[in-house]
């Protein structure tokens, strides 16, 4: 790895006026566009954000191919893009590769938790509400920290990574941006709930798509600068020549075999399962789906979303390192220094070469996007943590729903406000993405296992899984301390967040805490039945859009439309009593045990799918390559590039054409109801 002597500064090609516009502006109209898209649907739909079910869990039918796009923007971050960048720059193609794997088998894999979410515990909102009804109150209380500060982490993370970018790209305030980018996220996710969450994923998901083709299109195709895969591969031979890889075979940014991507692959596999696991988000996904598809969403998702950095990082990551001499590198005539690499701006340093300001205007947005649909998951995620599993179980077990929307909107209010300053607090403290992104794996992996058995094993116990988090977090910063030093030498602020270090403790919270927890669970095993988890009751059974009693006062034309969706969903849990302070008895349909006898194959399924997923992208692929110590021919490295290209053009066809196709019946019945509703007049008669 090159140590650059001098520093440059990365020299801003847009005006701040730019960034404060798309911070601002771009930030607004997107809340903007969803006031309009919930105001038609509460209006002409009958579903509406107001009811604590809809607002939370999206009344819980939400179909597979807008659940996959929401799996895809949520686990876009702007590390996804930055930081995968970084790796390619830093290390080469195997970075990009790695870090895809390291976000999507884990996604694939949460397919299997999805399906047990559905079978035994179909009330629940949030993944604390499972471990309270099954442990009870101290492991609540502990899964209820490692949930907050998973998302606190990643909140910090979203938000560095954009102001970084904004700041890089525009000279706009750092500060200022980590304070400004919650607002208009919040706006849309107060007067929405988790429906808009998906449908801003939709959205976004279509520029994040559209963007990467045009930096592809631009970097192999049209650029002076580089312009076809051939010249790509000519610019990163004379960068392996002028600043070797440490740890690569033969010091190739063209190579597998690269000691420190191998590392960085460990790392962010192992942070990769905290981030989904520990994270309410994806549970909020989980929960929101419709019963039968939701493990299709999941193992889709982890396909679509493995093209976002793989595609992303491997066209802008390699081409910044390609153009480190091009006199219109931002810090021409130096490198990134090491703090704006771990910044992650080798991904904009290249887009201002290859397009100059439409590059960077491109770059803004595509970061932005991926902060915002990532954000406004995070946002609806800790509101929910927040109204459920502390409000309501420690403060007002009695809530009604709508005391429960009103709490989610003032937590919101208040998170949007915190993260911006926290943001600033890290930023102060020299803390940045890449510290961050490594981090994560670090204090989260204990909880990782034991969170996962908690919805699938009917064995564990309570006391197994305080054993297992506590002993395997102490013994992770054991690793981690240990490690840093016998590896680097001294322990400090940097050295921690060094792959390394994080290999070491990440692996040894996540193995340890599975080890203990399982160890302990087989000393005095339960025999769960899952019934209490079962009994997790919906909130407003009266006013939900769910509820039978209701749906003569909704739109009868979604409400036809829905029907199908419905089957699946009213016909699951079906109560007596909606007071939530009282026992809730559970009166389980045929239809109810055929559903849970189904989510049985299906998580058998989704164990298989995920595991050949896993044995191709995390072995059979890679490995090969990198015992072989082989280094690309320019053949096989145009090869590579053009699977890149065609794995984002399937996926961003998938993300953006599924959701619509299988929604299509509903959007046109809101459309026509809209169309009615103001332009004909009142005396017109209504078509049947
Ligand atoms: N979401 C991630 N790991 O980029």
């Amino acid at each position: 790895m090159s140590s650059p002597t001098s520093v440059s500064e990365f020299r801003p090609l847009l005006d701040q006026s730019v960034g404060y516009g798309v911070v601002v502006g771009v930030g607004f109209f997107f809340a903007g566009i969803m006031l309009c898209l919930t105001f038609l649907q509460s209006r002409f739909s009958g579903i509406s954000p107001s009811h604590a079910e809809e607002f939370s869990s999206a009344s819980r039918n939400v179909k597979p191919g807008l659940v996959c796009c929401g799996i895809v923007s949520a686990w876009t971050w702007s590390a996804t893009l930055l930081q995968s960048s970084t790796a390619a720059y830093t290390f080469g193609i195997s970075g990009p590769w790695w870090y895809g794997v390291g976000g999507t088998i884990q996604v694939a894999m949460f397919g299997m938790i999805a399906a047990k979410v559905k079978m035994n515990a179909n009330g629940a909102h949030t993944f604390l509400e499972i471990v309270k009804a099954r442990f009870g109150t101290l492991p609540h209380l502990l899964f209820t920290f490692y949930g907050f500060l998973c998302i606190l982490i990643v909140s910090g993370s979203l938000l560095l990574g954009g102001a970084a970018t904004v700041n890089a790209l525009t000279g706009m305030n750092i500060d200022a941006a980590c304070m400004l980018i919650p607002v208009g996220i919040a706006v849309y996710v107060i007067f929405g709930g988790l429906r808009a969450t998906f449908i801003c994923d939709w959205s976004h998901t279509i520029i994040l798509f559209t963007i990467i083709y045009i930096f592809i299109f631009r970097t192999y195709g049209t650029s002076p600068d580089i312009g076809s895969i051939g010249r790509m591969y000519t610019l990163l031979q004379q960068a392996s020549a002028e600043v070797p890889v440490v740890g690569s075979e033969g010091g190739s940014y063209l190579t597998m075999k690269s000691n420190q991507g191998l590392v960085f692959g460990a790392a962010t596999i192992l942070s990769g399962f905290s981030g989904v696991f520990c994270d309410q988000g994806y549970w909020q996904r989980a929960i929101a789906s419709a019963p039968q598809s939701t493990t299709k969403a999941y193992m889709f998702g982890g396909l679509s979303w493995f093209a976002v950095p793989w595609a992303f990082a491997s066209c802008l990551g390699l081409a910044a390192r390609a153009l480190i001499t091009n006199p219109k590198f931002p810090t021409y005539p130096n490198p990134l220094s090491e703090s704006q690499t771990s910044a992650g701006l080798a991904a904009p340093a290249a887009a201002a070469v290859l397009m100059g300001k439409g590059g960077a205007v491109a770059m803004l947005l595509v970061v932005f996007m991926a902060v915002t649909s990532a954000a406004s998951s995070e946002l609806i995620a800790v509101s929910s943590l927040f109204s459920y599993d502390i409000y309501k179980t420690y403060f007002r077990p009695q809530a009604s729903g709508r005391e429960i929307v009103n709490v989610s909107h003032a937590f919101i209010c208040f998170w949007a406000v915190w993260m911006g300053c926290w943001a600033v607090i890290l930023n102060k403290a020299g803390i940045n993405l890449g510290w961050l992104f490594y981090v994560q794996g670090v204090v989260l992996s204990p909880a990782v296992i034991p969170i996962a058995l908690t919805v699938i094993w009917s064995k564990l116990t309570g006391i197994a899984v305080l054993a297992g988090s506590i002993s395997g977090a102490v013994l992770g910063m054991l690793a981690w301390m240990i490690g840093c030093w016998k590896i680097y030498g001294s322990i400090n602020i940097t050295n921690l967040a060094n792959p390394y270090s994080a290999v070491c403790s990440g692996l040894a919270g996540l193995l340890f805490s599975g080890i203990i927890t399982v160890a302990v669970t087989m000393m005095n095993p339960a025999d769960y039945d899952f019934s209490g988890t079962r009994n997790i009751v919906m909130l407003d059974e009266t006013d939900s859009v769910m509820s039978s009693s209701k749906q003569g006062s909704r739109s009868p034309v979604v409400v036809d439309a829905e029907r199908n969706d419905e089957k699946d969903v009213s016909d699951d849990v079906k109560r007596t009593s909606v007071d939530a302070d009282k026992s809730v008895d559970l009166v389980y349909s045929d239809k109810n045990v055929e559903m849970r006898k189904a989510m049985r194959s299906v998580f058998k399924r989704a164990a298989v799918y995920s595991s050949i997923l896993t044995a191709i992208v995390m072995i059979i692929v890679p490995l090969p390559m990198f015992f072989s110590h082989y280094i690309f021919s320019e053949k096989f490295y145009a090869f590579w590039v053009v699977c890149t290209i065609l794995w984002a053009f399937a996926s961003g066809a998938f993300c953006i054409v599924l959701p619509v196709w299988e929604s299509r019946k509903e959007m046109v019945l809101i459309l026509k109801s809209a169309y009615e509703h103001f332009f004909e007049r009142p005396d017109t008669p209504r078509s049947a």
